[in-house]
C-alpha cells in the first residue's frame, strides 16, 4: 500500500492506494497543529510499504512526521519546489521558496491539461499560472474563506459556509452579522479568483483550463463563471507525477483525474474582462 500525505497549513490529509490495483482504499484527516496519536483518524502503518509527502506546515512538523514514517516504512518520499521538472520550469526568482503545495498542483495540472490555471482553496487561496510549453509565471496569494472570517473578529467563524448553497444566494446582501461576513468573503474570493484568471489568459494571449482543488474548491467553484473541473487530488496527483510507483503511474496516469472543460475562447474573457472594468 502507498501513503500519500498532503500536510496543510490547517489539515493533513491522507490516503491509501493500492499499489497492484491503484484503488484508493481509504482516506482521512487530521488538524496539522495536533500531535498524531494512537486512535486519532491516521492509516495503520503495518501495510505500508511506500510514503510520498508534500508538507507546507512548519519545518518541525514535517522532521516529526518524517522520522516517525522512517521508523516503520521502508521508502518515505518528501517533495521539493525544484526549478524545474516534469517539463515546467518553476517561476519563482527563488524556486525552493514556492510552497510545495503549489508547486505539485502545477506539475498534476500541467501533466493532465498542459498549459493551465491551478486554484487551491485552503487555508491560502493560491491562483498559479503555467502556459503550454511549461513555463510557470508564479501566481497569487489571497487568504482563504476560514482565514478572512477569523481575521474579521466578530464572532462569526464557528459558523462556515454550506458548501451547498447556490452561488446566487451567497452573493447577495447579509441582513445578520454571520450572512454578511460569509457572503463578503465569499465575493471577495470568487471575484479574485474569476478576475486574476481574466486577467492572465488576457495579458498571455491565451485562454487556459482551469482547475481548482482544495477544502473550499466546490463552494468557490460554485462562482467561478469559466469552465473549469475541480480536481479534490490534485496535490497527490503531484507526488504521483514526480515518485511514480504503480505501473499506471509510470505511464502518465494520476487517480482520480477529471475531464477537464475547454476553456472559454479568448474574446468571450476578454469581453467579461472589459464588463467588469466598465464597472
Ligand atoms: N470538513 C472540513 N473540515 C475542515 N475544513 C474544511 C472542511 N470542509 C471545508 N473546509 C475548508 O477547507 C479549508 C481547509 O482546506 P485544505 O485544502 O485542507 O487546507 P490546507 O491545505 O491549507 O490545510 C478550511 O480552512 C475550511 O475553510
Ligand atoms: C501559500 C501557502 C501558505 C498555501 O498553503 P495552504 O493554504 O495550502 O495550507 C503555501 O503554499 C506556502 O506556505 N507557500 C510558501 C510561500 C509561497 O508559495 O510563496
Ligand atoms: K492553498
Amino acid at each position: 500500500m502507498i501513503l500519500d500525505l498532503d500536510i496543510g497549513n490547517t489539515l493533513s490529509k491522507w490516503r491509501l492506494k493500492d499499489a497492484d490495483s491503484s484503488e484508493i482504499r481509504s482516506r482521512g484527516a487530521v488538524w496539522t497543529r495536533e500531535e498524531w496519536k494512537p486512535g486519532s483518524d491516521i492509516p495503520d502503518l503495518d501495510v505500508v510499504e511506500a510514503v510520498r509527502i508534500s508538507s507546507v506546515a512548519r519545518q518541525a512538523v514535517l522532521e516529526q512526521t518524517v522520522t516517525l514514517l522512517q521508523s516503520r516504512v521502508r521508502s518515505v518520499h518528501v517533495a521539493r519546489s525544484v526549478p524545474e521538472a516534469l517539463g515546467v520550469m518553476n517561476g519563482y526568482e527563488e524556486p525552493h521558496r514556492l510552497g510545495v503545495d503549489r508547486w505539485m498542483g502545477v506539475l498534476a495540472g500541467y501533466q493532465l491539461a498542459g498549459g493551465c490555471c491551478a486554484v487551491d482553496c485552503g487555508s491560502a487561496i493560491t491562483i498559479d499560472f503555467v502556459l503550454p510549453g511549461g513555463r510557470h509565471l508564479g501566481g497569487y496569494i489571497l487568504p482563504g474563506l476560514r482565514l478572512m472570517k477569523e481575521s474579521l473578529q466578530l464572532g462569526t467563524r464557528n459558523v462556515a459556509i454550506d458548501p451547498d448553497s447556490e452561488a446566487e444566494e451567497l452573493l447577495l446582501p447579509g441582513r445578520r452579522t454571520v450572512e454578511a461576513v460569509n457572503h463578503g468573503i465569499y465575493l471577495a474570493a470568487v471575484s479574485a479568483v474569476n478576475r486574476i484568471y481574466a486577467e492572465v489568459c488576457d495579458r498571455e494571449g491565451i485562454a487556459l483550463p482551469l482547475l481548482l482543488t482544495g477544502g473550499d474548491a466546490r463552494v468557490v467553484a460554485r462562482g467561478v463563471h469559466s469552465p473549469h473541473a475541480i480536481w479534490p487530488d490534485m496535490v497527490y496527483g503531484g507526488l504521483e507525477a514526480c515518485f511514480p510507483l504503480t505501473a499506471a503511474e509510470r505511464a502518465g496516469r494520476m487517480s482520480g483525474a477529471p475531464r477537464v472543460p475547454e476553456p472559454a475562447g479568448l474574446e468571450k474573457i476578454r469581453a467579461g474582462l472589459a464588463f467588469s472594468m466598465l464597472l
